[in-house]
């Protein structure tokens, strides 16, 4: 199919910058109009002078240019990198439908695709991430389509340096923090001398894992059939399957409910437990819950839903201690307690610094709480009854960092740590019990 109307997304780096010139010679001859689109991040002073370059070269080139300027920004505890990307794909994906485009052309390539198939191995990715990125995609209404993915970077730099196009140089790909960049800078150089071609090599895996991922995901989709009722997984037909075939049926199934990839430990847990419950729910990523009731497994939503939920989210949990690493906004579920630990920021709570190696634990007893700074640290029995905690209200576990006891269910953050010295970002720290009916190990009405 032809596209109408064929937009570029140009960061204004080598590689966009050749693409939209190369494209502008490809679409002109045959009458299909190209559209430049630019997102300006916002984080960099630079920014203004890139969109400014950006829409110089647009005019020499007489390609009309959309450009957005984000207004959003990365939440703490976001990834920059991922938030860039979020934010730059939903901008973009505004800027082609404003422009009427329905195609729209990205400069990865040859190298960033073989970049990108390293960094899923060292998550540990199975083959859907390592299939990397595709060379076409339809997503939001679009078409997006990367003509050079197959091509060594070596031959786009030709290109640009032959028509003498004019590039920005964006200092960030330099920041040793992106993990892109350290493995660019670092990893790459070594690993193109010690093996020649590995570059290509790379990308071809990722190709083979983009088959292998898309024959799966076929396969999983008749097997999904047979093995589910609506929306629900249907436990004894699940099981029925070979232990290989379950584990891809439950990925799949979690991965379309869920809307995004099940974490490991959640696969886990899952083949542990499921075969066994009785009535279950098990905690899953974006504040949703899992429960198995009556031989079905279904996805809805954490029985809580506290606003300026951030991003974070942790699954776990058993007493009597459980380290966490908290960099954000976060909820913590923990079954163990029957409740989420919910995590905020704020003008007045924890020293977030404080939350980055913290821990939850059970009372044991001469644990000390001190409610004001003016007031003395009294046993926790005592500030429970003086402050008249009702029983239901004491149950969810403590919040403790480098010694200090930082929040106690139903009495709060302690004095010591709301009037701490430390600078930087404060979180609110809530408990939230679960609602009656979704703890964990709940006997169901049928007795199964
Ligand atoms: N700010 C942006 N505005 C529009 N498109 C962008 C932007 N950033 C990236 N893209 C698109 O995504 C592709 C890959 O992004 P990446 O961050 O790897 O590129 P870059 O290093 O900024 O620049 P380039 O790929 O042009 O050399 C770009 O080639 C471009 O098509």
């Amino acid at each position: 199919m032809r596209a109408h109307r064929v937009a570029v997304a140009v960061s204004g780096g080598r590689d966009s910058v050749a693409l939209l010139h190369a494209t502008v010679q490809a679409a002109r001859p045959l009458g299909v109009a190209v559209q430049a689109l630019h997102v300006h991040h916002g984080l960099m002073p630079q920014a203004d002078a890139w969109q400014a370059q950006v829409a110089a070269l647009c005019g020499q080139l007489e390609v009309p240019l959309l450009a957005e300027r984000l207004t959003t920004r990365p939440q703490p505890g976001d990834s920059i990198e991922a938030w860039a990307r979020r934010e730059r794909y939903a901008a973009l994906a505004r800027l082609a439908h404003e422009a009427g485009a329905d195609l729209v052309l990205l400069a990865h390539h040859r190298r960033d695709q073989a970049e990108t198939f390293l960094l899923q191995a060292l998550r540990g990715a199975g083959a859907a991430g390592l299939a990397a990125m595709p060379a076409r995609i339809e997503r939001h209404g679009l078409t997006w389509a990367r003509p050079w993915l197959d091509r060594p970077r070596e031959a786009i730099e030709a290109y640009g340096a032959l028509h003498g196009l004019p590039v920005v140089e964006d200092g960030s790909n330099q920041d040793p923090r992106f993990a892109r960049n350290r493995l660019r800078l670092q990893v790459m150089p070594g690993l193109n001398q010690a093996f020649a071609g590995a570059e290509a090599a790379l990308a071809a895996a990722a190709r083979r894992s983009a088959e292998a991922d898309a024959a799966l995901a076929e396969w999983a989709d008749e097997a999904l059939r047979a093995c589910s009722e609506g929306e629900a997984l249907l436990r004894e037909a699940w099981w029925g399957l070979s232990p290989a075939r379950r584990l891809i049926v439950l990925r799949h199934w979690l991965a379309l409910r869920l809307g995004q990839g099940a974490p490991q430990r959640l696969v886990d847990r899952l083949l542990a437990e499921w075969p066994q419950a009785v009535a279950a729910s098990w905690p899953a990523p974006g504040g949703q819950v899992l429960r198995h009731y009556r031989g079905r497994l279904r996805v809805d939503h954490a029985p809580t839903q506290p606003g300026g939920v951030g991003p974070a989210a942790h699954g776990l949990a058993s007493p009597p201690c459980w380290p966490l690493r908290i960099t954000g906004a976060a909820r913590v579920l923990v079954q163990a307690f029957g409740g989420e630990l919910v995590v905020e920021p704020a003008n007045e709570g924890v020293p977030l610094a404080w939350l980055a190696n913290c821990e939850l634990r059970s009372r044991s007893g001469g644990e000390q709480f001190q409610l004001a700074a003016d007031r003395p640290a009294r046993s926790l029995k005592k500030m429970f009854q003086q402050q008249a905690v009702p029983a239901w209200a004491r149950q969810g576990p403590l919040l403790w960092a480098a010694g200090r006891l930082l929040f106690v269910p139903g009495l709060g953050v302690d004095a010591r740590a709301l009037h701490a010295a430390e600078g930087g970002p404060r979180m609110r720290i809530d408990w939230v019990p679960f609602a009656a009916d979704c703890s964990i190990g709940e006997a169901s009405a049928d007795g199964r």
